[in-house]
């Protein structure tokens, strides 16, 4: 669990956070997000220890970061960033057993972890093992500079733009798999974006920041129905924060049975979001759609009505 306490941070005359108090409990995925310059690198960054807090306290499963020798404070962390901050003259495996070797593994069991971790992260060892950072794309060598953060296995990973500057694909691919590390591995991560949709996609808890004071946090559908004031509401995306709501609501939670009508011809998986399937609607010019299961049995109808009709919040 990681707390922070009327923390500030000034850089000399820039207070650039300034008394934020936030608890991210073990397993959760915490979003930061806000306008450029806000403080949230800085946040990230006072978490680790990169950057010294001025004021307030920081605690990791309640024990105070100053407290911890800055080897097991990063060991308990893995860090991922942007750029990635691989070493472009070391290979693809050394980059990544890079915190492993700092810990004085056994050669064999670094080798073993780097093995497991690349293929976690869909990375084929005998492919890429050897590589260097110039011969990856943008997406692998963010996929390996986030095998990096967890190649010993810490129970927090920072992650500051983890998959910034990646096409939608792949970075819709990299947050299936980080949602999926989380919710097998229980790891308690702290993520930075500007891209709102991955946010609301991603976090158990969102904190929206404003001048380095935290404006609102909660669940993001919480923030999404009752934003706190204007600025909470248009960095959430203003009028579109119905779309996004439906983007988080599941098709199953608005589905009807079967009924005795003729079953309409466009389907929606059940596992679908009420946007797509308000999207389906749309292409289709369709107003009824049967839900099916994954191998395509109908098990209910959704209808346009029932979609827009029913409250949000019930
Ligand atoms: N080392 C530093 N020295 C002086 N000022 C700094 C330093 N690091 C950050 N700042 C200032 O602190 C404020 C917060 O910066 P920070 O990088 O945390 O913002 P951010 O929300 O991560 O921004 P962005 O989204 O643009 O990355 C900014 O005004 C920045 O100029």
């Amino acid at each position: 669990m990681i707390e922070l306490i009327h923390v500030t941070k000034r850089f000399g005359e820039t207070t650039a956070v300034d008394d934020i108090s936030l608890r991210v409990e073990r397993g959760e995925l915490c979003v930061l997000v806000g306008t450029s310059g806000c403080g949230k690198s800085t946040t990230l960054r006072m978490i680790n220890r990169l950057i010294e807090h001025s004021d307030g306290e920081i605690h990791i499963d309640g024990q105070q970061i100053r407290e911890f020798r800055e080897e097991s404070l990063r060991r308990r962390m893995g860090y991922a960033i942007q750029s990635t901050g691989l070493f472009p003259h070391w290979t693809v495996e050394r980059n990544i057993g890079l915190v492993p070797r700092l810990l004085k593994w056994p050669q064999a069991r670094i080798r073993e972890r780097v093995e497991e971790l690349m293929a976690m992260l869909g990375l084929p060892m005998g492919e890429f093992a050897g590589k260097y950072p110039r011969q990856l794309s943008g997406g692998q060598a963010q996929r390996v500079g986030v095998a990096r953060a967890l190649a010993a296995d810490p129970d927090i990973l920072l992650m500051d733009e983890p998959f910034g500057a990646l096409d939608p694909i792949t970075r819709e691919t990299l947050q299936e798999e980080l949602r999926d590390l989380q919710s097998r591995l229980q790891k308690t991560i702290v993520f930075v974006t500007h891209d709102m949709d991955e946010a609301l996609r991603l976090a158990d808890r969102l904190v929206v920041m404003d001048q380095g004071r935290i404006k609102q946090q909660g669940h993001p559908l919480e923030l999404l129905r009752e934003p706190a004031d204007d600025f909470v509401e248009s960095l959430l995306g203003g009028e579109d924060r119905g779309l996004k709501e439906a983007a988080l609501l599941s098709v199953s939670e608005r589905m009807l049975p079967l009924s005795p009508r003729l079953l309409p011809r466009e389907r929606v998986s059940q596992h679908a979001s009420l946007r797509e399937a308000l999207s389906i609607m749309l292409w289709r010019h369709a107003e009824r759609l049967a839900v099916v299961d994954d191998e395509d049995m109908p098990v209910g109808e959704l209808s346009l009505r029932k979609l827009v009709g029913a409250k949000a919040h019930d």
